[in-house]
């Protein structure tokens, strides 16, 4: 007979990961199944391998900013030698990571799971048993059915690139789109980044976003706005793309960059009454399915907060302790989320759209910090902020950045923020000069 686990957790990503270890060191046994590579999408085709192949932008444009300022030449990105140093870091995280879990004595198994019509969990077709069972199965690119689907590529693709094509096309203009479209455009090719409508990253402040683009058109890279792709066909000459009107493009490689599916729908959940849809899998506030037993974590679960590392992380936490002794529903810290183009563009807590609904409540500050000491010795091209404060209190509640740093500061507003720290605390606190968190006084 199979061995019977307290937990078995489907998926090796961040969320599983976490999951399986956190179980562990509460003396709960726990079987991890993957069915694909060891440590999921963001060591391996997301987050890691974009930020490396980014930092090569990131000294490409710092030497850009300083020509005529003291630095004279800008360097090229050398593509296939980016590539092996990308590799250098990815193709060591399957093993890496299973040989992590195996460390920490937790059971692993390779393959598909699924919940067969007599309710049992199979993994390749094997029952295995477990108390309860936590789905940690993360998303996939979503291929937009058009005409010619067949050549669209994903981001997986772009970011195992052996060699960079003349010229690339993004669809959907989200972080995807727009952190792949950077790193296209400064290895050399001319880019496009087709979108449907005239609001490209739609939940951050329109004003930044309009900067953003502007940023990126300087650098060389054409938005297509209010196109509604409809075909690809193949020519002699590249791809050839096409909408209902008058919109035509050809180019080497397209990627579709138009969000990401649930991995919930291949599962079997309705053999075990589990509801899930195009959001994920519906879970409550202790992340439970409508299946007592079985708890959905990170991206494939249908929660009001962003698909990102780490909540994927902070939901595994959370539900480790709630596995082990019931405890209250999970509530989310405040949160950073950020665009990783050039410049940068990050946004926490209360948006500025949000403060707009309330103006007795909040007030916005628009800041240009282009001249300000940190942003002059960097010589960047453009430096903006909106700090939402609460007018009652004075505090900071929320913060949008465009800059090459926006990742660094974004970090700080959140501990502001998350900690409550007023302009009178803050002012208590000696930091390092000349840094940007020197600058942070200068927000309130
Ligand atoms: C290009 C890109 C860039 C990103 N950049 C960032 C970033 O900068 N910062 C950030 O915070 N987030 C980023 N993300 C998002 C981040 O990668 C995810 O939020 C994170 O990986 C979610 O973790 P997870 O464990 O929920 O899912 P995943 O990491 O997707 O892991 C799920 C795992 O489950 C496995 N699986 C699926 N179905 C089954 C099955 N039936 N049986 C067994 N195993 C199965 C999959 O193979 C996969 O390994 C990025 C994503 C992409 C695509
Ligand atoms: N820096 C980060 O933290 C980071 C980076 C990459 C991905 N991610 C995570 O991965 C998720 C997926 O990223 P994504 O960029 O693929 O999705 P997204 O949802 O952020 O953006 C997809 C975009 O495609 C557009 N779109 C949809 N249909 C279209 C069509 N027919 N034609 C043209 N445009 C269309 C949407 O309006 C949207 O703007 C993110 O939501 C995020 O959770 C995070």
């Amino acid at each position: 007979m199979s061995k019977q686990y307290d937990v078995i957790v489907i998926g090796g990503g961040p969320a599983g990961t976490a999951m399986a270890s956190g179980l562990k060191a509460q003396g709960k046994s726990a079987l991890i199944v993957e069915s694909d590579l060891w440590g999921g999408t963001c060591p391996n085709r997301g987050c890691d391998p974009k930020k490396i192949l980014l930092s090569a932008v990131e000294a490409k444009q710092a030497a850009t900013n300083y020509q005529g300022h003291g630095l004279a030449g800008v360097p090229a990105i050398d593509w296939p030698a980016l590539m092996t140093t990308k590799r250098g870091y990815t193709d060591g995280i399957n093993d890496g990571t299973l040989g992590g879990l195996k460390s920490q004595q937790i059971d692993t198994l390779h393959g598909q799971a699924y919940f067969r019509a007599d309710g049992e969990l199979t993994v390749d077709g094997d029952v295995v048993t477990g108390t309860d069972v936590v789905i940690a199965t993360g998303q996939r690119p979503n291929i937009l059915p058009i005409d010619g689907h067949e050549y669209f590529k994903t981001s997986t693709d772009f970011l195992d690139l052996d060699a960079m094509p003349k010229r690339v096309t993004f669809v959907g203009g989200g972080y995807v789109g727009f952190e792949l479209a950077t790193i296209a455009r400064a290895a050399g090719a001319e880019v496009h980044l087709i979108h449907h409508n005239d609001r490209p990253l739609k939940n951050f402040d329109p004003e930044l976003v309009k900067a953003l683009m502007a940023n990126l058109t300087a650098q060389g890279i054409t938005f297509d706005l209010n196109v509604d792709l409809k075909q690809i066909t193949k020519t002699a000459d590249g791809l050839h793309l096409t909408d209902d009107h008058d919109f035509a493009l050809t180019t080497d490689l397209v990627i579709c960059s138009a969000g990401r599916l649930p991995n919930d729908d291949q599962l079997g959940l309705e053999n075990v009454g589990v509801a899930y849809g195009r959001h994920g899998i519906k879970v409550n506030d202790h992340l439970q399915t409508a299946n007592a037993h079985i708890y959905a974590i990170g991206d494939v679960s249908d929660t009001p907060v962003p698909k990102l590392t780490p909540l994927a992380g902070y939901e595994a936490r959370y539900l480790t302790g709630e596995l082990v002794k019931s405890g209250a529903p999970i509530s989310y810290p405040v949160t950073p989320t950020q665009v990783y183009a050039s410049p940068k563009l990050a946004e926490v807590g209360v948006t500025t759209a949000q403060a707009a609904t309330e103006p007795d409540k909040y007030r916005v500050t628009s800041l240009d910090m282009t001249k300000w000491f940190t942003y002059y010795r960097l010589q960047t091209r453009q430096a903006l902020a909106k700090v939402v404060v609460e007018s009652q209190t004075g505090l900071i509640v929320g913060a949008s950045c465009l800059s090459e740093i926006a990742d660094e500061m974004i970090n700080y507003l959140t501990l502001l923020i998350q900690k409550q720290i007023s302009l009178a605390e803050m002012q208590k606190l000696v930091v390092a000069y000349p840094t940007p968190a020197s600058d942070l006084q200068y927000l309130y």
